[in-house]
């Protein structure tokens, strides 16, 4: 029987995304709190003697394009893990299968959940034992989300988001999740970012009311606190997006907010019957609406298949 594993890695929601004037590299310094919510990729990794990638993405989420196999982020994990920790001249080995319910180009870290759950399943395929500050450093290098994309729960970003460090929180916090058929290029958002605040201070915003607001586990206090200096670029280059968020709020969520760099948008509710009611009022008119709740686990193994233990 071929061995094979099978990763689970969950969106993100950004409750705080404090976004400073780009640095020279041309990134932008960032203070966020990341929070994991139950939407996920599941990859899995089979023992093969050749490599390939295939992804499927849920019906639900419509006619998406990906990036072919070669060019997408799974590829380019396997390339990293192998030429880091593997002997000189081994090549990446595996048939890798993705498959997508998180939002594709939707500023729920897609691509980044993808990438830290084939860092995790192929280090276990390839019995490579990566420690996990060298698997930070590699998910660091892939990506800004990446990192928090391995930790999951809930978790303060610094640097260009790279830096993470688990806070305290104290809820369970219910959310709708209204996807967009189209999706928003994460590089063009910060652009307009840029074009719109010319002299945006080269700090971030803080994060502490979000963090302030979870240690106190109270819906409320946390949807008065939730905050992302993108949202305004996004619902600029999409005016729609200000509708649907106005129309959530007055549908009975707490609080409307776009999703990282967009165009999903989230709405953070009392409790997780209430979720349901503005899911279902939201439905009315929009193709896709979630819920979803967090925070959740970052990237763990869900199946082995036989897999002998380490
Ligand atoms: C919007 C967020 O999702 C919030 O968590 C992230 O900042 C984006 O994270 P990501 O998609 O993992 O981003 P990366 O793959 O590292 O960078 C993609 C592009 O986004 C822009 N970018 C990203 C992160 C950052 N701190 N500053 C940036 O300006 C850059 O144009 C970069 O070329
Ligand atoms: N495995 C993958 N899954 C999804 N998108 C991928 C993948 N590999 C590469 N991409 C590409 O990466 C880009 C960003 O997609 P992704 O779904 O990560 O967006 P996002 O959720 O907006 O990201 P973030 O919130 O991290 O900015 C898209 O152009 C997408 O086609």
């Amino acid at each position: 029987m071929t061995r094979s594993l099978t990763v689970r890695a969950a969106a993100k929601i950004n409750l705080h995304l404090g976004v400073g004037a780009p640095r020279e590299d041309g990134f932008h310094p960032l203070d966020t709190v990341y929070q994991a919510v139950s939407l996920y990729d599941d990859l899995t990794a089979y023992a093969a003697d050749d490599w390939s990638l295939t992804t499927a993405v849920a019906a639900h989420l419509g006619e998406v394009e990906l990036p072919a196999a070669g060019d997408n982020i799974v590829d380019r994990v396997a390339e990293l893990l192998c030429a880091r920790r593997c002997d000189d001249g081994c090549r990446p080995t595996a048939r890798v299968e993705v498959s997508k319910t998180i939002p594709v180009a939707g500023g729920m870290a897609g691509g980044s959940a993808d990438a830290a759950a084939a860092l995790v399943a192929l280090d276990r395929l390839w019995d490579l034992r990566t420690p996990d500050s060298e698997m930070l450093a590699l998910a660091a290098e892939l990506g800004s989300d990446v990192p928090f994309s391995l930790i999951g729960g809930t978790a303060r970003g610094v640097g260009r988001g790279e830096l993470v460090t688990p806070t305290d929180d104290f809820g369970a916090w219910s959310w709708v999740v209204v996807p967009d058929d189209r999706g928003l290029s994460t590089p063009a958002v910060f652009r307009h970012f840029d074009a719109l605040f010319p002299d945006a201070s080269p700090e971030p915003a803080p994060a502490q009311p979000v963090l302030t607001a979870l240690a106190s586990g109270d819906p409320v206090a946390l949807a008065a606190a939730l905050h992302n200096d993108l949202e305004a670029a996004a619902v600029d280059l999409r005016p729609d997006l200000g509708d649907l968020l106005a129309r959530g709020e007055s549908e009975g969520a707490l609080r409307g907010l776009v999703s990282g760099s967009g165009p999903t948008c989230v709405f953070l509710c009392e409790s997780a019957e209430a979720a349901r009611d503005v899911a279902a009022s939201l439905a009315s008119t929009r193709p896709v609406v979630l819920t979803a709740h967090g925070p959740v686990a970052g990237a763990h193994v869900v199946d082995t298949s036989p897999f002998p233990e380490n």
